[in-house]
């Protein structure tokens, strides 16, 4: 019978292999995931960014974790204004996950969709499969990013039952369950 799976690339007899960042990348290539835009407003300016590190923490109380770049545009607001939204986007909304995962002033990418404010002030999607409207309760810096603790204050389940997945660096759709 063969084993359930291949043996890792590199991997010396004799203790764990080097991962290095690529190969890291790599293997996380191999993961799919929901893509949300995360929104912020407040005193620190209105900002976005594209991001598929999200992670539900716990139900009580109902908490996400998003994994932002320090190095990103925005970071500085998104600290400074202390609330995000995580707006989960649906299927035909890669072009606005384009906008907001590059490099465009803020501006520009609120330009495109429809957005209205939430309860904190921060930026909803019209349409989105779900947004999570959330204060930002703690911050822990690992390596390049700092993992926001993100209490959530308020949900909005929109009208799509198709995601937009990114899977093995491009995107796909996944479609829920219709009504008959
Ligand atoms: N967690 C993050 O910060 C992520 C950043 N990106 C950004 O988008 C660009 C394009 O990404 P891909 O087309 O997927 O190719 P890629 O080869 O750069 O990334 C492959 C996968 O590795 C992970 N990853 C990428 N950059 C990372 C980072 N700095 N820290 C932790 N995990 C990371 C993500 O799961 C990503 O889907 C990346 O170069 C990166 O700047 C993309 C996904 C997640
Ligand atoms: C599909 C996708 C997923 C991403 N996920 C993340 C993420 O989880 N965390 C993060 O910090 N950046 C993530 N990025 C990168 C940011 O969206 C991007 O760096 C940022 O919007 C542009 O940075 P700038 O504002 O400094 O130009 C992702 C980009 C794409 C296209």
């Amino acid at each position: 019978m063969s084993p359930p799976c291949s043996p890792l690339d590199g991997a010396p007899d004799n203790g764990p292999p080097p991962v290095t960042r690529q190969g890291f990348r790599n293997a996380m290539a191999r993961l799919g995931a929901a893509v949300n835009i995360v929104t912020t407003d407040g005193p620190g300016g209105r900002h976005g960014f594209t991001a598929s590190a999200v992670c539900s923490v716990t139900d009580s109380p109902p908490t996400l974790l998003v994994c932002l770049n320090k190095g990103s545009s925005a970071a500085a607001p998104v600290h400074a204004n202390g609330v995000v939204c995580i707006n989960t986007l649906a299927a035909g909304h890669e072009p606005l996950s384009n906008l907001f995962g590059g490099r465009t002033p803020p501006e520009e990418r609120f330009a495109s969709g429809n957005w209205r404010p939430a309860v904190t002030g921060a930026p909803m999607l019209d349409g989105a499969v779900v947004a999570f409207d959330c204060r930002i309760v703690r911050t822990v810096e690992v390596g390049t990013h700092d993992v926001l603790f993100c209490e959530v204050v308020g949900v909005a389940e929109g009208g799509s039952n198709e995601s937009l997945i990114y899977y093995s660096r491009r995107y796909h759709t996944l479609s829920g369950p219709t009504d008959d």
